[in-house]
């Protein structure tokens, strides 16, 4: 963290212009950037947030810290606007100077930029409005000049440049314009305005006419960026007769906002356009951090969206640029405002080379000619010059006066070339007289434009440095991780986890074959019954050929951690294919059973059926699984609790199971022994009861089977839990070896655990809300660990895996569609509508797991109006709905942990949360193995 100056005097921060000797016909100036805080919304109010930020004077903004852990970090800008402060004082002090720019010939831009909700309509509306009124203002105020006012209008939606004038005209191109080094938009409408009212209404048109959209932060949130477009032409006649004419633009930009998918609740639309939107963003942000860095003769990536094309010459080039920074207070924003400031940080560095366009006016002189030229058109049509003399006379008048315009132009083109070249001789001069200058040009610029104070000279450095909210808080946690952990034991955890995953297959493949022997040698079951076995053999064979790991990499000491990182990011897709093959395994074995079950007429069969109803996985909670596989430690996903329903009968004989080393022990064939032998067979009362008996022990196969599959899915989720707490830990590792700045945190008196706890359970109920993590999870976690010292590993652990989880789900939002394939951020909507169908799946335990008299007093207590519908799934959809207020989370929890049967109980179920990375083998072996053994003792 770097403490950028404190307070500097308004005349100091001014970062004035340089003018050329004779005039200010070009002058090169920093971006003039401004912040402005909003109030607290509603919203954030409604939901306590706390303002994280003070405006401590009219240039400095500081970040207040509630953990009070380290110093504060101060920003500091051109200018810093309170929640106080009028939209006039914002445009007076941070939009006006450079608005009326335009007004001299020098074009000028003006933009909001913040995060989505922080304000950036609200203070463009208010800008634009000031500036229309001051420009008419100049106008009425200098009558000894005429101007001509033109309007465009245009939005970019989803990377489409669409005309606000004339929708109608659809996707407009852009086209390069080399004479001015700039983009032209191909086909956008220019209208000429009256007046300043006449230019309101139509501005009012465009707004009408952008999108806009709801979203979980605004309710009406624009989701285009829009760029309105004044071009203002004034000429004067001078004495000389000459022409002359100022024309500029000033672009009034209002882009839509950053934004989170994870906080504006985004989905379909909403997300596709916030990726754009993000994306565009970025580039911005690259261009202004390119050009901040002074690398003006580097590669400047405008063309990466089409923003930054039609932007090219206000970033850096030939305009007076404004930018207002809007923000919120709310803490709950406090990374997204970070990001703010470090882009207003970024933009006060950019330098412009604003120059005065001005144009011997042709256009007039053609006007003038065209005007001359009709009027003796007109009198040699008219009847008094019907006769020859006076027609020949006014033939040649007229070729005089075209003859007398030609040359009047050639002379002003004359004049404006030379004016061009005066221009430019006096740039070269300039540029030289600076080269000569001891400190060099650049030296020169920041001397006379902006004013760093001593410290920060001194220290080099002048971007305050906003790390991500993890690197910072847990940055002790890391160091401690990054002295204890060896990176290349790390890269061999990984390596053993996805050695289990393969192994995991090859079971569930041999425990197939072994069932599907006993089928087709005893004839049990229909053709269709084997069918639906070769099919699951065949899945798990695909199954294993996903998780397959190339042998040939070797886990050296020099293993590369980031390779690591990127393979292991491919391998999501992998993990999400082995999820989904593990669903279509679950199914075939579902239809299996119901198979057996419909061929089966006994009454102890139909008990079993009866039976499977309570099955946790049976098919129709399918919906369910996908939510709760993500979280390795829900009651529900433990395949025990399945095993207690499967019917358990009492080993007679523990001799007959044959000893086969190769395959897990309750997976062997029906014992042979027990087999009737061929004589026997003619006997049908015994052939039958040999039937039933196989047909029992085929069936208890499946079902074990079913049971193994779902064991194995839990272990996918575990290994994928493992393997997020992996990735974090060595991208953390990397962060460290990549950076030498001092460990802050190291140097602040360690809080008491306590306090410690408290403050980390409140971080990880605010990022379970943000990454719609499972209820169930939440409250797993929630009830389990309350603050015991032997609590500390989970709670870092788990912390550090959301914050994880949050990055990754943020980088999912900023990634483009193309890489993220048909559905934009797949992940995050799909943990969105997990999160949705286990609410249904909760709201469906209501009546079977409370008393009428609980769900009355839960009914009036949470306010579930009565008589409305849906009240259980109104009931179920309140919890864990605000992460700030702890009472509320925890009544969630209770209820939530009554509905799915949790109770707390101790050190066994804090082991579900897997945190040591022992070699699974080296663990207590699975009970569902004896179990199934004992079932095949027949
Ligand atoms: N300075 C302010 N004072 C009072 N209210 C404000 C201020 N700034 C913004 N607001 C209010 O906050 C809400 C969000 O503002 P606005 O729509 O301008 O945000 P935005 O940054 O343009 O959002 P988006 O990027 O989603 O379009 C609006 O209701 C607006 O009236």
């Amino acid at each position: 963290m770097i403490r950028t100056s404190a307070v500097t005097p308004l005349t100091k921060i001014r970062r004035t212009l340089s003018s050329t000797p004779g005039g200010s016909k070009f002058r090169e100036e920093k971006i003039l950037v401004t912040v402005r805080m909003r109030p607290l919304s509603r919203k954030e109010q409604a939901m306590y947030d706390l303002i994280a930020w003070d405006c401590v004077d009219e240039h400095s903004i500081v970040f207040n810290n509630p953990n009070h852990e380290r110093p504060a970090t101060t920003y500091t800008f051109d200018k810093v606007f309170s929640p106080t402060c009028s939209t006039q004082k914002v445009y007076e002090e941070g939009a006006k100077d450079v608005a009326l720019s335009a007004l001299t010939g020098i074009n000028a831009t003006i933009f909001a930029y913040g995060q989505t909700s922080s304000g950036k309509t609200y203070t463009m509306r208010g800008i634009t409005e000031n500036a229309i009124k001051d420009i008419y203002e100049h106008i009425r105020n200098h009558q000894e000049r005429d101007f001509v006012v033109r309007v465009s209008a245009l939005e970019i939606y989803n990377e489409t440049v669409v005309d606000l004038l004339n929708r109608e005209s659809g996707s407009l191109r852009l086209l390069d314009d080399h004479e001015k080094k700039g983009t032209i938009v191909e086909k956008l409408v220019e209208e000429v305005v009256k007046d300043g009212q006449h230019l309101q209404h139509i501005i009012r048109i465009c707004e009408a006419q952008r999108q806009v959209g709801e979203t979980a932060l605004n309710d009406k949130s624009s989701r285009s960026h829009q760029i309105i477009r004044l071009t203002v032409q004034s000429s004067l006649r001078e004495s000389s007769g000459c022409v002359k004419s100022f024309i500029a633009s000033l672009n009034l930009v209002d882009l839509a906002g950053s934004e989170r998918a994870s906080q504006t609740n985004a989905d379909g639309t909403r997300l596709k356009e916030g990726s754009h939107i993000n994306r565009s963003l970025l580039t911005l942000t690259k261009v202004i951090r390119k050009l901040s860095e002074g690398k003006r003769s580097g590669h400047i990536p405008y063309r990466d969206s089409k923003l930054t094309r039609i932007l090219q010459s206000s970033l850096g080039g030939n305009a007076r640029t404004a930018i207002i920074c809007t923000m919120s207070p709310a803490l709950s924003h406090v990374e997204q405002t970070r990001n703010t400031l470090s882009f207003a940080t970024s933009a006060k560095e950019v330098t412009n080379n604003a120059q005065v366009n001005m144009v011997v006016s042709d256009k007039r002189l053609l006007k003038d000619l065209q005007k001359e030229v009709a009027r003796l058109e007109a009198k040699l049509q008219s009847p008094e010059s019907s006769s020859s003399s006076c027609l020949k006379s006014l033939l040649l008048e007229k070729d005089l006066k075209i003859q007398q315009m030609e040359r009047e132009m050639e002379e002003l083109k004359r004049q404006r070339d030379l004016v061009e070249y005066q221009l430019e001789e006096e740039r070269k001069s300039h540029k030289a007289q600076k080269g000569l200058d001891q400190c060099g040009p650049s030296c020169q610029v920041v001397r006379c434009l902006s004013f760093p104070d001593e410290d920060q000279s001194a220290s080099g450095k002048t971007t305050p440095v906003t790390r991500p909210r993890n690197a910072v808080g847990r940055q002790a946690m890391v160091r401690q991780s990054a002295t204890s952990t060896d990176p290349s034991m790390l890269v061999h955890e990984i390596r053993k986890l996805e050695q289990r995953q393969r192994q995991l297959g090859e079971e569930a493949n041999r425990a197939l074959e072994v069932l599907h022997k006993e089928v087709s040698s005893h004839r049990i079951g229909s053709q269709e019954t084997g069918d639906t076995i070769a099919k699951l053999l065949s899945e798990i064979k695909d199954m294993q050929a996903i998780s397959f790991i190339s042998e040939e990499i070797v886990i050296g000491d020099k293993t590369n951690l980031m390779e690591e990182i990127t393979r292991l990011k491919t391998q999501g897709s992998t993990i999400e294919s082995l999820e989904k093959k593990l669903e279509s395994v679950q199914e075939s074995i579902d239809q299996l059973v119901s198979s057996f079950a419909s061929s089966k007429e006994t009454p102890e069969c139909k008990t079993q059926s009866k039976k499977k109803k309570f099955l946790p996985f049976a098919v129709s909670n399918n919906a369910n699984m996908q939510n709760i596989i993500r979280s390795p430690c829900s009651p529900l996903s433990t395949s025990r609790k399945m095993e207690y329903e499967l019917e358990n009968k009492v080993p007679e004989n523990k001799d007959a199971l044959p000893s086969s080393d190769t395959l897990p022990r309750p997976f062997q064939a029906t014992p042979v022994k027990d087999r009737p032998p061929a004589s026997q067979q003619s006997n049908s009362v015994n052939v039958k009861k040999m039937q039933r008996m196989f047909k029992n022990a085929a069936e208890e196969n499946i079902r074990s089977i079913r049971a193994y599959v779902t064991e194995l899915k839990e272990r996918v989720a575990k290994l994928q839990y493992q393997k997020q707490l992996l990735v974090c830990q060595v991208l953390e590792l990397e962060t460290v070896a990549g950076t030498d700045e001092p460990n802050i945190i190291d140097q602040s008196p360690s809080k008491p655990w306590k306090l410690k706890f408290e403050d980390e359970r409140k971080q990880i109920v605010m990022l379970w809300h943000l990454c719609h993590v499972s209820l169930i999870h939440r409250t797993q976690f929630f009830l389990l660990f309350k603050g015991d010292p032997a609590d500390e590993i989970y709670m870092e652990v788990e912390l550090r895996r959301l914050t994880w989880l949050e990055q990754h789900f943020a980088e999912l939002g900023n990634a483009s569609p193309a890489l993220l394939g048909d559905e934009p951020a797949g992940t995050v909507s799909a943990s969105v509508k997990a999160l949705k169908q286990e609410r249904e799946y909760l709201a469906k335990r209501v009546s079977s797991k409370l008393t009428a008299d609980e769900i009355e007093s839960l009914y009036s207590k949470w306010e579930i109006p009565s008589g409305g519908k849906q009240r259980r799934l109104q009931l179920v959809n309140k919890l864990w709905t605000n992460p700030y207020d702890m009472e509320h989370i925890k009544e969630s929890a209770e209820i939530v942990a009554k509905l799915v049967g949790f109770c707390e109980s101790g050190e066994q179920s804090k082991e579900m949360f897997e945190l040591s990375f022992a070699n699974p083998s080296d663990k207590k072996s699975w009970m569902g193995w004896n179990l199934i053994s004992n079932l095949l003792n027949l």
